[in-house]
């Protein structure tokens, strides 16, 4: 008698003691199909009682079973559907023979029902198949909401010193490492952080930017750790996640870091070293894991030695760091921004213009304190106010000529001649003066009169620098 068989009877036995318990249909044949242990929750299946089943063929008991074909073949039933007769139920079912291990014939077989009820499965599937279209749906809004929009491409230069900038954040975007950028208002530090993002291996997940000078205060702890369900007055019900737990597995970018309050660059500081965090209010730590990176316009080393900025968390952002020039000092780039911009307002308004040489030399004449944004803007107004195709000079309105301190042409007062030419001349020189930045050699060599008459005009104006006579 082979192993299997001289122990059958306490296989039946334990299998009988594990199983009958368990809330999922099981059965166990001998080799001609007798049944010789039945479950509970499979005698209740076939609405009969153990006592009915045990030691009666299975076919008797259920007139569709497969025990004879399956012992006969000795193959595996795995995942089969299966109609009861007893109760017209479709299910799906294992079927599996055992074989002696010494003689390799079939001794038995075990049984099980995977799904009783398939028309419940097929809803199961059907409700599942409808949850997961609307879990893609709301990926996708969030990817939306909290993606980025710029890559390498959006940033457009033909500088050596903007170049040599790309070719450092392409690095940066291939470590994990945080990063600090730096750079005066509007020179593009979040197209940077964005396109850094976008390049990493985080890029699937999302880009959450956090405005430090922007959020007040009081709000902005529970804006970074979320805060639980009722954890002060005022707060949801449900509670509320912060921008940490949000931009897991993502980046986070903290713009105008510099005016982060002391309080909040302590807790931030512990979230970096310790990749936890705890809602407001909430009782346990969550794991999170992202990369920073911070974007400031002010000295970050001036606000550590006035105290003003935590020198520990100095360090743990400040890992690599990027310094985007002005716009003042990569001149050669306005052209091309300028005709990036218009083929921009074409896209979104339909303004199809474009700008001449003579005109893009007078916006480079200027030192572009806003920088890019402020050119921008500019471009924008001229491309909707100018009459014609192509953007000259003259189509530089003096309004905004002045605005720019480039005052083109003057405009003339109502008295008598002398005063006139007073006027213009005060307007004249003080305007080339600015231009050229108060050097006086070339302010003269520009109006073609002597540097001691320009002194001397000077002195009658009152024109010094910094400090600009009235008109
Ligand atoms: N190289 C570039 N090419 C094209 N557009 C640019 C470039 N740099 C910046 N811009 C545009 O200029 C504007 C300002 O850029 P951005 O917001 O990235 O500047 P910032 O340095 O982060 O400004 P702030 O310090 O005020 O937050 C944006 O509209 C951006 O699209």
């Amino acid at each position: 008698m082979s192993t299997i068989l001289k122990n059958f009877e306490n296989v039946v036995d334990v299998v009988d003691r594990i199983f009958d318990v368990i809330p999922v249909p099981v059965i166990l044949v001998d080799e001609k199909g007798i049944i010789r242990m039945i479950n509970r929750a499979f005698a209740d299946l076939l609405k009969v009682s153990k006592q009915q089943a045990i030691g009666r063929p299975a076919v008797e008991v259920d007139h569709n079973s497969k025990w004879p074909v399956v012992l006969k073949s000795g193959e595996f039933d795995i995942a089969k559907k299966h109609k009861f007769a007893r109760t017209g139920e479709d299910a799906v079912v294992h079927r599996i023979p055992i074989y002696d291990y010494d003689s390799g014939e079939i001794v038995g077989g075990f049984g099980m029902v995977l799904f009783q009820n398939l028309k419940e499965l097929r809803d199961l599937a059907d409700k599942n198949k409808l949850l997961e279209k609307k879990l893609d749906h709301y990926k996708q809004r969030v990817r939306q909401i909290y993606s980025t929009k710029y890559s390498w491409d959006n940033i457009k230069t033909c500088s050596s010193k903007m170049e040599a900038c790309k070719q450092n954040a392409k690095k940066a975007a291939r470590t994990d490492l945080n990063v600090l950028i730096t750079g005066e208002s509007g020179v593009g530090k979040e197209i940077f952080a964005q396109a850094i993002h976008n390049e990493s291996h985080r890029s699937d997940h999302p880009f959450i930017k956090v405005n430090c000078a922007a959020i007040p205060e009081n709000l902005l702890e529970s804006e970074l750790f979320g805060y639980q369900g009722g954890a002060f007055t005022g707060a949801s019900k449900e509670g509320k996640p912060g921008k940490f737990e949000l931009a897991d597995k993502g980046t986070l970018f903290f713009d105008e870091i510099g005016d982060m309050p002391k309080k909040m660059q302590a807790k931030l500081l512990r979230v970096i070293q310790e990749g936890e965090v705890e809602r407001l209010g909430g009782q346990k730590e969550q794991e999170v894991d992202v990369r920073i990176i911070a974007a400031t316009n002010k000295n970050l080393e001036e606000l550590v030695a006035t105290d003003d900025f935590r020198e520990d968390l100095f360090y743990r952002i400040n890992v690599l760091t990027l310094n985007i020039p002005p716009l003042k000092d990569r001149k050669e780039d306005i052209a091309l921004l300028a005709e990036d911009f218009l083929y921009e307002t074409k896209q979104e308004m339909g303004e199809n213009k474009q700008i001449s040489q003579e005109a893009v030399e007078v916006l480079q004449k200027y030192d572009w304190p806003g920088n890019i944004r402020q050119l921008k803007n500019i471009i924008q107004r001229l491309a909707v106010n100018a009459e014609t195709t192509v953007i000259e000079k003259s189509d530089i309105p003096i309004k905004l000529l002045k605005q720019l301190q480039i005052s083109e042409s003057p405009s003339y007062p109502e008295e008598g001649l002398n005063e006139i030419v007073e006027q213009v001349e005060k307007k004249v020189i003080r305007e080339t003066l600015e231009l050229y930045d108060f050097n006086k050699s070339m302010a003269a060599s520009i109006l073609n009169i002597p540097r001691s008459t320009l002194y001397r005009k000077m002195k009658k104006y009152g024109l010094k620098e910094g400090i600009y006579g009235s008109d």
